[in-house]
């Protein structure tokens, strides 16, 4: 293809296609920002002579490596672990490390591709990464999760550091895990740094990083909101997961006069028509993060209705929703069915929860939606500020954090209108997809054309 002609969306996206097989995850990210950005790369041609997209959409590299470790029994266990540094042109790479059986190189490219926009959207000098492990925790004990954990470690600690690749959380990987894989660290290199954030309070961790990305999510929701004159307040929120993200969009829901109705995990869905109170947060809590138990215990502790089959909770009439699960957990026909039910704005949680044929169901109807990478950057966006209390030997005060997490969620919005926002439309209409891809483009692409052809 001539370098003068700016690629199609199809011949873009074919060419992803062809170098990434079965990989559909990653086709499926790439697609959703290169549907943005290739009419702002046709305006601006520099993007197009440095090949900008092309090779943002190439990670810088992706290391795979055999974990091994004995469980509880003795016996030989190998797992695979990755981790994808996309880009790190505005800063080191930083993503989280997720442990589920699911996870495949194809998954982490797409997270890692995803990440690189969100952290350019914080406004802080993050670049792009994720890792993980097909391992898969539910059901292990305490003992084979730090074994698994100090194995994995063995192999990541050749790959970052603080001024490299900073990994976190994810699905799967909580305070817990991240403790273990920081004691390990420090074990092999006999330093004590910042190399993971996610850390707890007594060694290095930072106040509300727990809570960052489900109150950020929210946070993002109240700002759609208020664009158009309205606020959460006595709405019905249909929520996904169980997990750190749910807990904690649960949470700023209730703090703002929502009220939340479901919860899931990967059995299925909770429905408690009563409201999910703070009382039966506090169980959740205790359920998923101490005793590590199924959401159906829920349901028969407060007499909600409990759908099995890993059925989700679309179907559940609500006007607002927060996915905060998994990826393509919202299918096109169940954004029509949510549509049907008078939803009008949906913050994603999790990362792409929501197909991309759901996303343009959710566009034609002009509903408020947000991507992940702008949603959910508060998780990422406190880890930036942890990082810089690590640099600086301090620890910030709560209240100066809540306020910087406030801040970052709003700039994040206001950076979303302004490229994704319509002039002189009478709804005052945001595409926040587009707002999301080119201002996270901007801001890595001017940083990639500084450095030159590297
Ligand atoms: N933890 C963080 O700071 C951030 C997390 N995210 C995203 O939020 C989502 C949730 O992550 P966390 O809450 O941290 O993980 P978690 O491990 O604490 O919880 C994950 C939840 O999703 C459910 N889940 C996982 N796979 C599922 C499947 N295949 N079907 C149905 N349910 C499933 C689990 O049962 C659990 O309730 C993920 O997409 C993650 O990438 C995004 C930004 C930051
Ligand atoms: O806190 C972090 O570094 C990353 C969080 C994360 O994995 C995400 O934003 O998806």
């Amino acid at each position: 293809m001539s370098r003068d002609h700016v690629p199609t969306l199809e011949e873009f996206v074919d060419g992803v296609d062809k170098r990434n097989p079965g990989q559909p995850e990653f086709i499926q990210a790439v697609k959703e920002v290169a549907a943005s950005v290739l009419d702002y790369i046709k305006d601006h041609p520099k993007y197009h002579e440095h090949q900008i997209l092309e090779r943002m959409a190439e990670p810088d590299r992706v290391v795979s490596f055999r974990v091994c470790w004995q469980d509880d029994q003795g016996n030989v266990r190998v797992n695979r672990g990755y981790r994808v540094q996309n880009n790190n042109a505005i800063g080191p790479y930083k993503g989280g490390i997720r442990f589920h059986p699911s996870v495949n190189q194809g998954i982490l490219k797409f997270l890692a591709f995803e990440q690189t926009f969100k952290n350019a959207l914080t406004g802080l000098p993050m670049g792009g990464g994720k890792g993980g492990s097909n391992f898969n925790p539910k059901g292990k004990s305490d003992a084979e999760i730090m074994r698994f954990c100090q194995a994995f470690m063995t192999e990541l600690y050749r790959h970052v550091g603080e001024d490299t690749d900073v990994p976190a959380g994810d699905i799967g990987v909580g305070g817990r895990e991240i403790g273990y894989m920081f004691g390990q660290f420090k074990r092999i290199t006999n330093r004590y740094v910042g190399v993971l954030t996610g850390k707890g309070m007594e060694y290095g961790g930072s106040p509300i990083r727990t809570e960052a990305t489900g109150y950020g999510a929210v946070y993002f929701l109240q700002d759609m909101l208020k664009h158009v004159g309205k606020s959460p307040e006595g709405h019905v929120a249909i929520v996904s997961g169980s997990g750190n993200v749910a807990q904690h969009a649960v949470e700023k829901l209730l703090q703002l006069g929502a009220k939340p109705v479901t919860l899931s995990d990967s059995d299925g869905f909770i429905y408690d028509k009563n409201g999910i109170d703070e009382e039966k947060l506090a169980f959740v809590k205790e359920l998923k993060n101490k005793r590590r138990g199924r959401i159906e215990e829920y349901a028969r502790k407060f007499g909600a209705e409990f759908h099995g089959d890993a059925a989700r909770p679309w179907r559940v009439p609500g006007t607002l929703a927060v996915p905060c699960a998994t990826q393509n957990e919202i299918t096109a026909d169940d954004a029509k069915m949510m549509l049907d039910n008078g939803i009008i704005a949906v913050s994603e949680g999790a990362n792409m929860p929501t197909e991309l044929e759901a996303v343009h169901r959710f566009q034609q109807a002009r509903i408020l939606f947000a991507p992940g990478k702008a949603a959910n950057a508060g998780g990422v966006g406190v880890s930036g500020l942890e990082m810089s209390q690590n640099s600086a030997r301090i620890t910030w005060k709560e209240d100066e954090l809540q306020r910087l997490l406030r801040d970052i969620m709003q700039g994040i919005h206001d950076r979303c209108v302004k490229y994704g926002g319509e002039t002189g439309g009478k709804d005052k209409y945001v595409d926040y997809v587009k707002g999301a891809n080119v201002a996270g483009f901007v801001k890595v692409a001017d940083a990639m054309i500084a450095q030159g052809v590297v």
